[in-house]
């Protein structure tokens, strides 16, 4: 294979190796990561390839990635404005929360280019409008006449990325361990009349709402309930928490309810809802994938956030006078996340609930109006919590 074309990843932690890069080296780029963690820069500097295993019913295969180079944004920023000023693409799996800061390096990286088509910027990011969000932070840093002629610098396109990559082994190194089913839909419509990434395995699609509300609402809704749950109840692993009947049961509802915004919502047919879930049930309660409760409800304040998989589906179904028990359950347990090793935003999420009353730390927290018909169900389970 030639790798005649340049990707620039941001983030080369576990969805960033083990799945965007994956793909876009299977797709002749060559992968230009980029990162703030010295070990994993320079891992990556020193060691010319890793491998890729992905672990499905049928067995375990394992690829080789090569054909990459690696800078530290930390140290290094004009070698990264050269590299986005010649690439074809620039992808990220940093963190929702991470996109202003590598906004700047990219917008200079823009700035700074003299190529006759866009690069292609595509956020790899569990978020609603991730890219519109790292767009917004770009342009904020970029000069008049460049966001006047913005169509011809750079395409901008959501995405929504679905892989389970667990935390990796301590003794892994650079090698990452990945479930086999994938699915990457990316908008195609930015680059109608411009030349659009040719990276093998993506689904193209002309409305990305109904796919990325789908996973998020299904995918990350059923594994967030399964931690938060687990953690409860004292589960290390989420194949575990879903071998308990009762938790099995409540993801299960849960899913009911998202189940059915989805399928009023986007139109998708109920049994085409029904077999995804199951798939996702399926997957979830992988035990091959050891994932950790504390990885997967990690960032509880992003997760209890307003666009998000818990506040997200749930006032969308109270606006409609549909039932949201189970998800209210689900919040619960979320607020209960609290003061958790390494997770800052579970101990700010314990210093909220402390410092306010339950109607300011309800707002704080979703994000949503006092007089949403969501509002008044969710402050009750904040009063519990706090007790
Ligand atoms: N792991 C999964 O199963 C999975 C699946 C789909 C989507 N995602 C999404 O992908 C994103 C990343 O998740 P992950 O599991 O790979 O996390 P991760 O922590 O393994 O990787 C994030 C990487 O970003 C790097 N980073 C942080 N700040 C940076 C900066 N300023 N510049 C460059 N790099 C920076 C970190 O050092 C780390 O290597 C999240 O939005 C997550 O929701 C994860
Ligand atoms: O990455 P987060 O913190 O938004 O959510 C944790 C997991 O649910 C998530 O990483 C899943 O493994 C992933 O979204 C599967 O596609």
């Amino acid at each position: 294979m030639t790798f005649d074309k340049k990707a620039v990843h941001f983030g080369g932690g576990n969805i960033g190796r083990g799945f965007v890069a994956e793909f876009l080296h299977n797709s002749g780029y060559e992968v230009i990561f980029v990162d703030v963690m010295d070990s994993v820069i320079n891992s990556l500097s020193s060691t010319p390839s890793y491998t890729v295993t992905e672990i499905g019913e049928d067995g375990e295969r394992t690829f080789t990635i090569d054909h990459y180079r690696a800078i530290n944004s930390k140290y290094d920023e004009p070698k990264v404005i050269d590299e986005i000023a010649t690439a074809d693409s620039v992808t990220c799996a940093v963190g929702p929360n991470i996109l202003k800061f590598i906004a700047p390096v990219i917008a200079k990286g823009i700035e700074a280019r003299s190529l006759d088509y866009p690069l292609a910027v595509i956020a790899c990011e569990n978020a609603i409008g991730a890219t519109d969000t790292l767009r917004g932070f770009i342009e904020q840093k970029l000069s008049e006449d460049t966001k006047s002629n913005i169509d011809t610098k750079a395409r901008f396109a959501n995405s929504a990325i679905d892989r389970i990559v667990p935390n990796q082994d301590a003794n892994a190194g650079l090698n990452v361990k990945i479930e086999k089913f994938y699915e990457w839909c990316v908008d195609s419509t930015p680059f109608k009349g411009a030349k659009q990434p040719n990276i093998e395995g993506v689904h193209w699609v002309d409305d990305l709402t109904p796919y990325i509300e789908r996973k998020l609402f299904t995918v990350n809704t059923g594994h967030a309930t399964a931690a938060y749950y687990g953690y409860a109840r004292g589960k290390s692993l989420i194949h575990e928490a879903l071998q308990d009947k009762e938790i099995h049961d409540i993801v299960q509802n849960v899913l009911t309810e998202t189940a059915h915004l989805i399928v009023s919502k986007h139109g998708i047919a109920k049994e085409e809802q029904q077999d995804y879930v199951k798939k996702i049930v399926s997957r979830i309660s992988n035990p091959a994938l050891e994932d950790k409760v504390e990885r997967v409800g990690r960032a509880p304040l992003r997760k209890l956030s307003r666009k998000e998989r818990f506040i997200g589906p749930a006032a969308a179904l109270a606006e409609r006078g549909d039932k949201v028990d189970g998800l209210l359950g689900a919040i619960e347990q979320a607020l209960r996340f609290q003061n958790v090793e390494g997770d800052e935003e579970s101990v700010e999420l314990a210093k909220i609930l402390k410092e306010n009353s339950s109607t300011d730390a309800t707002s704080k927290l979703t994000g949503l109006e006092n007089d949403h018909p969501l509002f008044s169900k969710v402050e009750a389970i904040v009063k519990k919590v706090q007790g």
